[in-house]
């Protein structure tokens, strides 16, 4: 592939699907209700559903597929004209091998060589069309079918990164990773080879019936005796791999599922020795899936040999009747070849479209669960008139301020006020489950209030702009994330825009240059490379940089509750102090020397500020902080 070709592919951005993606979860009509448990990403693991509920899924997945269509509608079509004039050309094969032996021989043996090079002509003419034809085809199939997968793939990603954090802590990422995975790649099957299949196969039986009816309708009547059957097995394997193959997409996801999990948290798994059980958990749901697999291949397994015997009979058929009929003078010699050539050729498809068949139906099964998660939205969205805040000072307040992570969930904030003066520091200390992350996150616009508000500088974080919140407020977790990439790719994060000196000046600022001068390649090393690896409190210290470059007017800290080594704590100390300059900062504080620097310390318990003050004052006061102070000191040994 040329560079250039490469260059336009990276600035290709998929088309986003906006009837489908942008579809409210719960819409206004009255028929929202009555499928409320099914809409997004709801009621995904139910493997039965009643003929309404049928519909319901199956409209959704067919409006996505048509969605995605847009754009490729005129290449399917002339792929449609081809398929239908390659399959004709192919299927009148057997009315040349008859016109050729009853009309053809007969010139031939009377000198006429016209008998010969004008059926052999038309037959190398319908064989090299079909061939031409095919060739085109299937590259025209696979370019449509892969724009389409490119286009939803694009979306499943956009959507996902979209969607507010209260989706992704239900949903999990091993769920998003099979819809992604395994469940695209169900559909690739499907539109790459599947659908060419069907439409081939369709095409070539129609040809190849009406040749039949042609020659002779008596056969024909055949044939379609021969539907009878066919129609009823294919709905009996209709009806049962659709259940089949849900349920193996759900298996698989929650294969997936556990994948993930063990492999993101291995750390865990090996420290507290799951890794037995983990895999023994693994392998029941490995052999969940493969039982499922088993059972819908299995009905395959019925379909398949059961159209290839009512193939087998019908051809039986027509030769021995076709044969009773050439003794009684009734039928040309050449006629019961060509009927038998032709009959026997009808049912080939069978066994392509019976694969289809089997795509279509694994593919219809990932299709409503990815049409189901691009129904979601997001719940925490832009204003409709976003108000900009081009610059902050960086006032806080929190009015009323009540919050519960779910409806019917409990009130985990219980009507707060808090105002926080632009350039104070503020700790926030409390008993775990307290609500001190949950007073963060929602500063992060991770969630929104259910009640009162939460503001910037006098302005409802719900009604400021997405793009100045998050220019104005920025947040470093305790896990201090890097991204595959160098370094300095890392804290550029912080400022996309920002210049190799402006990097390095971050870095110099919170004190982690010469630590990273020290590392193999500077700036340039890779994170994830081996000699790239770093500390907790390195790691933290390249996140600070990322802030300092970011440059917000507040700054939300959460700090790690694993205690450092003591010559790493001085120095993330040191750049903490660094990075907070003149900022607003409320940090969920876990050392005594953090607290130490702050201007104020609010205590949070059940949801409420319960102390409120400079730390020296609270300490004197005798309540949670002074406990806390002490046990810090104590353990400090001071
Ligand atoms: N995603 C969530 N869904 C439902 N409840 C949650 C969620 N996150 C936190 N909670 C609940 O909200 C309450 C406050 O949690 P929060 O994480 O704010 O506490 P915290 O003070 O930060 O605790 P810690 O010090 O252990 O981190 C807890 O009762 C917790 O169980």
């Amino acid at each position: 592939m040329s560079e250039s070709s490469r260059q336009t592919r990276k600035s290709e951005e998929p088309r986003s699907l906006p009837g489908l993606s942008e579809a409210p979860a719960q819409s206004g009509d009255p028929e929202s209700d009555r499928f409320a448990h099914l809409r997004g990403t709801a009621g995904e693991e139910q493997i039965q559903l009643d003929k309404q509920e049928r519909g319901f899924i199956r409209h959704r997945s067919w409006r996505l597929l048509v969605q995605l269509s847009v754009g490729v509608r005129r290449k399917l079509l002339i792929t449609a004209l081809f398929v239908v004039i390659a399959q004709a050309a192919q299927a009148s094969i057997p009315l040349i091998v008859a016109w050729a032996i009853d009309w053809g021989l007969p010139r031939m043996t009377e000198g006429d060589s016209s008998g010969m090079w004008l059926p052999g002509l038309s037959y190398i003419a319908c064989a090299v069309t079909a061939g031409v034809l095919i060739f085109h085809y299937t590259r025209m199939t696979a370019e449509a079918s892969q724009q389409m997968l490119f286009t939803l793939r694009g979306e499943v990603f956009r959507k996902t990164q979209a969607l507010s954090l209260d989706f992704h802590e239900d949903y999990t990422s091993g769920k998003v990773i099979s819809r992604q995975t395994s469940d695209l790649e169900s559909l690739r099957e499907l539109l790459d080879g599947g659908v060419n299949s069907l439409v081939q196969g369709v095409m070539f039986m129609f040809f190849t019936a009406v040749t039949i009816w042609i020659m002779d309708f008596r056969s024909g009547l055949v044939l379609v005796a021969a539907l009878i059957p066919i129609t009823v097995l294919a709905r009996w394997y209709q009806r049962n791999s659709e259940v089949a193959y849900r349920r193996t997409r759900v298996s698989s996801a929650r294969m997936i599922v556990h994948f993930v999990e063990s492999m993101t948290g291995i750390r865990a798994v090996q420290a507290f020795r799951r890794e037995d059980s983990r895999s023994r958990q693994y392998r029941r749901l490995a052999a969940d899936y493969r039982d499922d697999m088993v059972r819908s291949i299995s009905l395959f397994g019925v379909l398949q040999p059961s159209l290839m015997l009512i193939g087998n009979v019908t051809v039986t058929v027509v030769l021995l009747w076709g044969g009773y009929r050439v003794l009684e003078g009734d039928l040309g010699i050449g006629v019961l070849v060509a009927l038998v050539l032709a009959s026997k050729r009808v049912f080939q498809p069978l066994d392509m479209i019976a694969m289809f068949y089997n795509s279509l139906q694994s593919a219809t099964a990932a299709l409503e669960k990815v049409s189901g998660l691009l129904e979601e939205s997001p719940t925490v969205t832009e204003a409709q008139h976003p108000r900009r805040l081009p610059s902050a000072r960086g006032d806080l307040e929190f009015a009323q301020a009540t919050f519960r992570y779910s409806e019917d969930g409990p009130e985990v904030l219980h009507a707060l006020d808090l105002r926080i003066p632009a350039g104070q520091t503020v700790a926030v200390v409390g008993r775990t489950g307290a609500g001190k992350s949950t007073l963060a996150k929602l500063l992060a616009r991770f969630y929104d209030v259910s009640d009162g508000s939460v503001s910037l500088d006098g302005v409802d974080l719900r009604d400021l702009s997405v793009a100045d919140h998050h220019r104005h407020v920025a947040m470093v977790t305790q896990e201090a994330f890097l991204f595959s990439g160098t370094i300095r790719g890392n804290i550029a994060l912080g400022r996309p825009e920002a210049t190799e000196s402006e990097i390095i000046a971050a870095a110099r600022a919170v004190g982690c240059h010469e630590l990273i001068m020290d590392l193999p390649e500077g700036y340039d090393t890779d994170v994830n490379k081996r000699g790239g690896r770093l500390s907790a409190g390195q790691r933290q210290l390249i996140s600070f940089a990322r802030a300092f470059l970011a440059d917000p007017a507040v700054l939300i800290l959460d700090e790690a509750t694993s205690s450092l080594d003591l010559p790493s704590e001085a120095l993330v100390q040191q750049g903490l102090e660094r990075l907070l300059g003149n900022r607003t900062a409320l940090i969920i504080a876990h050392r005594l020397s953090t607290v130490a620097i702050a201007d104020r310390v609010l205590v949070i318990d059940d949801g409420r500020v319960v102390e409120d003050g400079a730390p020296a004052d609270l300490a004197a006061q005798g309540g949670y902080y002074a406990k806390l102070d002490a046990a810090w000191r104590s353990s400090m040994g001071s």
